[in-house]
């Protein structure tokens, strides 16, 4: 099985939501592809209507870790299981380096997900910086190093270069290949790892052929149902 996952971000009203799926579903119907949708949170409760009996998920791109209480502007994974998500993003690194979440909270995100019996898709990755400075091994270590003994069956990771998201930039196949087999190693358990960064329809045939890569993350390019679509049988078609 291999997973084309599309991240919308804060983009995507409930009419734009509607159309996408309507349009996707007539579009493909992958054979060996999982395929879900992280919409807005305000779009998040129609989709246990619109993708009812297909063969789409959907999962939530954030979620805090308690159950309720007084915690302004925050979505808890009780919440979350109400409507029936698939997944919930964990550390996606816009969360971790806009909204500071660091690995103690992101762990505990963990946890509470599991606590609800939610998959997460747990998200790592090193700054350029980090990559110039030969740090990259060491960066997707310490943003491991609380959650390799909890992720477990169901869950998946996504490697995703900070310096590769959003910017058309990718690292070279190689590079994607040493990273993934580096967050397989420190993995205790065998999960899926999800290549994530400027992943287009350009792109997704040679990602798909990347010893490792169990399927991709896809940000802007998956707000295009056209494109996302082309990105879904590329996957399909590489087995
Ligand atoms: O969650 C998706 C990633 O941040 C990748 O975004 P991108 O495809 O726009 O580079």
């Amino acid at each position: 099985m291999r997973y084309v996952f599309g991240n919308w971000k804060m983009n995507g009203t409930l009419a734009f939501a509607e159309e996408y799926v309507n349009k996707l579903l007539g579009e493909v119907r992958p054979a060996s592809v999982q395929v879900a949708l992280f919409p807005p949170f305000t779009a998040l409760s129609s989709f246990q209507y619109l993708v009812k009996d297909s063969f789409l998920k959907f999962g939530a791109q954030n979620m805090y870790y308690e159950d309720s209480g007084a915690f302004t502007g925050e979505v808890s994974p009780v919440m979350l299981k109400e409507i029936g998500v698939d997944y919930v993003l964990i550390g996606h690194s816009e969360r971790r380096h806009i909204f500071l979440e660091n690995d103690e909270m992101l762990m505990k995100k963990v946890e509470a997900a599991h606590r609800h019996d939610i998959p997460v898709v747990f998200c790592v990755g090193e700054t350029l910086e980090e990559r110039r400075t030969g740090a990259t091994k060491d960066v997707l270590k310490r943003q491991l190093i609380l959650v390799q003994d909890i992720l477990s069956r169901g869950d998946i990771v996504a490697y995703e270069p900070v310096w590769a998201i959003g910017t058309g930039v990718t690292p070279t196949m190689d590079e994607i290949r040493e990273s993934i087999s580096w967050v397989k190693e420190l993995l205790k358990a065998d999960l899926p790892v999800l290549y994530g960064g400027s992943v287009n329809k350009g792109n997704a045939v040679d990602i798909s052929e990347v010893s490792g890569v169990d399927g991709v993350l896809v940000g802007g390019a998956s707000l295009k149902v056209e494109e996302f679509a082309i990105i879904i049988k590329a996957f399909d078609q590489n087995i």
